[in-house]
C-alpha cells in the first residue's frame, strides 16, 4: 500500500497561486476526497501530484516525487483519471483500455495474455463487455467517463488519482463505479485520492475529506468533522442541511432560503448532523 505526503505545496500560474502553501498526509489505503468549490485549486493539487504542473514544496508517493521519474514509473505507481480526458474518437474502446496496459508492455512488444486478461475483467466489472467494438466518439458522455476509469483501472497502480470521476454518470452508475473503486481498495490495497463536487456521496464513500479553498487547506478529517452546514456555507456560499441516514452516513441536502424548516428532516428520516455533535 502506497502512502501520500504533501508538504507546503504551492502552484502558481503568473502572480496568481492556484495551491497556497498546502500539507496533508495521505495513510496507505485510505481514500481521501478532495473537496471545495470550483476553482479552489483541487485539480492543480492532483496534476502537482502526478508531476503535470510545476510546483514548489513537496510531493510524493513513498518518498518519490514524480517529477524525478519517467512518465512510465510514474504510470506504474499512480493511475489518473482526468476532469476532461482527451480521447481519439476513432479509436476502440478496447484500445483504449489496453491503453493502461503500456506501462508493462516493453517498448516495441506486444500485450501479454495477463494484459488481456486484465483488460476483460475490468470491462466486465464496469458493464462495459457490449462496448468493446465501440469507438469512443460514439459513446455517451457516461459510457466514455466509464472507460477512461477502465483504462485506469487497468493500470493496475496502488494510488488511483480521480478527478470527478462521477460527474457524467446517472445515480446508479455513480454508486456503480464507487463501490467499485472502495471493492478495489480493499481487494488490491489501493490508496486513493478523489476531487468530487458530489458531497454526499464523497462524505459517504471517503474515510476523510479534504476541504480546500482559494488553493488553501481549510480542514482535513472524517466527512462528519468536515461536511457542516456552517463550514459549507461558508466556502461554497451554499445553503444546506447535513443529514445522517439510517446507517450514520452523511447526507447533503440543498435548502431554499425561504422555506428552509422541515425541508430536509421530510427528505431523509434522520436527525441533522450538526446537532448530534
Ligand atoms: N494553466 C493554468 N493557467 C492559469 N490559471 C490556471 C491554470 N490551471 C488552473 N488555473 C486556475 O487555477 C485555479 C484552480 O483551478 P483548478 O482547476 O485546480 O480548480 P478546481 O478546484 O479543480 O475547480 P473545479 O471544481 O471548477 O474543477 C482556477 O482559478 C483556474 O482558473
Amino acid at each position: 500500500m502506497s502512502s501520500i505526503e504533501i508538504h507546503d505545496l504551492s502552484v502558481s500560474f503568473g502572480d496568481f497561486r492556484a495551491v497556497d502553501g498546502l500539507s496533508a498526509d495521505i495513510a496507505p489505503g485510505a481514500w481521501v476526497g478532495l473537496i471545495g468549490p470550483n476553482g479552489a485549486g483541487k485539480s492543480t493539487l492532483l496534476r502537482a501530484l502526478l508531476g503535470l504542473v510545476a510546483h514548489d514544496g513537496r510531493c510524493t508517493v513513498d518518498g518519490h516525487d514524480a517529477r524525478d521519474l519517467s512518465r512510465r514509473e510514474v504510470s506504474r505507481r499512480l493511475a489518473f483519471v482526468p476532469q476532461s480526458p482527451s480521447c481519439p474518437p476513432d479509436m476502440a474502446v478496447a484500445d483504449y483500455v489496453l491503453l493502461g496496459r503500456t506501462p508493462y508492455i516493453p517498448h516495441l512488444g506486444t500485450e501479454s495474455r495477463h494484459d488481456v486478461a486484465v483488460v476483460a475483467d475490468v470491462l466486465d466489472r464496469l458493464d462495459l463487455t457490449d462496448f468493446v467494438g465501440r469507438r469512443l466518439g460514439t459513446l455517451s458522455g457516461g459510457e466514455l467517463q466509464r472507460v477512461v476509469l477502465a483504462r485506469a483501472l487497468a493500470q493496475q497502480a496502488p494510488v488511483l488519482v480521480l478527478d470527478e470521476p462521477t460527474s457524467a454518470l446517472d445515480i446508479g452508475h455513480q454508486q456503480q463505479v464507487l463501490e467499485l473503486v472502495e471493492d478495489l481498495r480493499h481487494e488490491a490495497e489501493l490508496t486513493v485520492i478523489s476531487a468530487m463536487h458530489d458531497l454526499t456521496l464523497a462524505g459517504q464513500f471517503a474515510d476523510e475529506l479534504l476541504l480546500m479553498s482559494n488553493g488553501r487547506r481549510i480542514a482535513m478529517g472524517p466527512p462528519t468533522e468536515v461536511l457542516t452546514e456552517h463550514t459549507i456555507g461558508e466556502h461554497y456560499g451554499a445553503s444546506v442541511r447535513v443529514l445522517r441516514d439510517e446507517c450514520g452516513g452523511i447526507v447533503v441536502v440543498p435548502t431554499r432560503s425561504h422555506r428552509t424548516a422541515g425541508v430536509g428532516s421530510r427528505a431523509v428520516d434522520g436527525e441533522r448532523a450538526d446537532e448530534r455533535r
